[in-house]
C-alpha cells in the first residue's frame, strides 16, 4: 500500500452560500450527507460527546467501510443514519430525506423502504420460526407487495446470495455465515437505496467474514445497493472501495483503493491514504509520522506551488534541549 497521506480537500471546502462563483450546497450530489453532525448523550449531570461535528460523503453506487476503535462514535453514527436516533445538531441526509426533520410515518416508510439493516446479532436480523424464504418475504408483506411478486424476489435474491438450496431451513438450521447472507436478502428485500451493516462479520471467522463480504458486494455490484459497512476491523480496507476512519466522533482519514492497469495490461490494486481536511483547515498527522519527525505541540508549514511542507518546529526542539541541558 503506499504511504503517502494525501489531505483531499474534503467536500466541505466547497465554497458556502455566497462564497464563490457557481456554489453549490455542499454533497449536493451525494447519496449520504452528514456535515457538522453532533450527538450529545446527556447521563445525569454528565454531556457525552459521541459524534462532535462529523463531516462524510458517500455518493450512489459506493461501497464505504466505517472503522474506528471502540467508542469512536460508529453506532452513534450508524443509528442516526438509520433513522433510530436524532443528531443533536448539524445535518443528516439520506437518499433525499431530511434525518433531523422527520414526522414519525416518514420514519417508518425511510427504516422500510429507503434503507436496509445487518446487524452484528444474527438473531437480531432474523425470526427464528420463519424459514430463510419466509424471512425474506416479510418485509414485503409489510410494504404491501403481492404475495406472487415476493416470493419470486425472495427466491431470487437467496439464489443470487448462494443461499437458494437452503432457503427452506430455518435460522437455527442455518451456519452464522448463512445466516447473515439470509439478513443480507432480507435487507433488500425491499429494493433499498443504501443498506447499512453493524459489525456484520463480528461473530463470524475471517474465512465465513468474507463470504458474508461477496453477498454485501454482490448486492453493491449487481443491485446497484450503495453499502456502508461498520466495523472496528482495520483490516476490512481490502474488502472495499473506500474506508473511513472515525476517532472521537468525526472523520480522521480514509483509504481508497483503486484498479491500476499497467502498460502490459496487468492490473493492481492500488491502496492511498488520505487526510481529510475539514472545512476549517483542520486535518490529523497519522501518529506513526508524528512519532519519525518528532512532530508535537506545533509545526513549521511552508506554503510550496504544488504541496505544503510541515517541519518540525526547530527552535522548540533546540529549547528543549537547552533545558534539559540546564536541568542536568
Ligand atoms: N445511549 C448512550 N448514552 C450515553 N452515552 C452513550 C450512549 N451511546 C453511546 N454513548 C457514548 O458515546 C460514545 C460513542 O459510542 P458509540 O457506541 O457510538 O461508539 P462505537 O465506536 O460504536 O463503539 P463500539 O465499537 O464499542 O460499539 C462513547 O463514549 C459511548 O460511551
Amino acid at each position: 500500500m503506499t504511504q503517502t497521506v494525501t489531505s483531499v480537500a474534503s467536500p466541505l471546502a466547497a465554497p458556502g452560500p455566497g462564497q464563490g462563483a457557481g456554489h453549490h450546497e455542499y454533497g449536493a450530489d451525494a447519496l449520504i450527507v452528514c456535515d457538522n453532525l453532533v450527538r450529545i448523550y446527556q447521563v445525569e449531570q454528565i454531556e457525552v460527546q459521541a459524534l462532535q461535528g462529523l463531516d462524510l460523503l458517500i455518493h450512489p453506487g459506493e461501497m464505504v467501510a466505517i472503522v474506528g476503535a471502540s467508542g469512536s462514535g460508529k453506532s452513534t453514527l450508524l443509528n442516526i443514519l438509520s433513522g433510530l436516533d436524532v443528531p443533536t445538531a448539524g445535518r443528516a441526509r439520506v437518499a433525499g430525506w431530511d434525518l433531523l426533520h422527520m414526522t414519525t410515518a416518514d420514519r417508518l416508510a425511510y427504516r422500510r423502504e429507503v434503507v436496509g439493516f445487518i446487524w452484528q446479532q444474527t438473531a437480531r436480523n432474523l425470526l427464528p420460526y420463519l424459514t430463510a424464504v419466509e424471512n425474506v418475504v416479510l418485509p414485503m408483506a409489510f410494504a404491501g407487495t403481492r404475495a406472487r411478486a415476493r416470493r419470486r424476489r425472495a427466491t431470487e435474491l437467496l439464489e443470487m446470495l448462494g443461499m437458494g438450496d437452503k432457503a427452506h431451513r430455518r435460522p437455527g438450521e442455518l451456519s452464522g455465515g448463512e445466516q447473515q447472507r439470509v439478513a443480507v436478502a432480507v435487507a433488500l428485500a425491499n429494493r433499498p437505496q443504501v443498506l447499512f451493516a453493524d459489525e456484520p462479520t463480528g461473530e463470524l471467522d475471517s474465512a465465513t467474514g468474507d463470504e458474508v463480504f461477496a453477498a454485501l458486494r454482490a448486492a453493491n455490484t449487481q443491485l446497484g445497493a450503495t453499502v456502508v459497512v461498520v466495523t472496528h476491523d482495520e483490516g476490512v480496507h481490502t474488502q472495499v472501495q473506500r474506508t473511513v476512519a472515525i476517532r472521537d466522533g468525526r472523520t480522521s482519514s480514509e483509504v481508497v483503493r483503486r484498479t491500476e492497469v499497467d502498460e502490459f495490461g496487468a492490473s493492481s490494486v492500488v491502496a492511498e491514504e488520505y487526510a481529510v481536511l475539514d472545512r476549517a483547515g483542520r486535518l490529523q498527522l497519522p501518529k506513526d509520522y508524528r512519532s519519525a519527525l518528532g512532530l508535537r505541540d506545533r509545526v513549521r508549514l511552508e506554503l510550496e506551488q504544488d504541496h505544503v511542507g510541515v517541519w518540525p518546529d526547530a527552535g522548540r526542539s533546540r529549547r528543549g534541549r537547552g533545558d534539559e541541558e540546564g536541568a542536568s
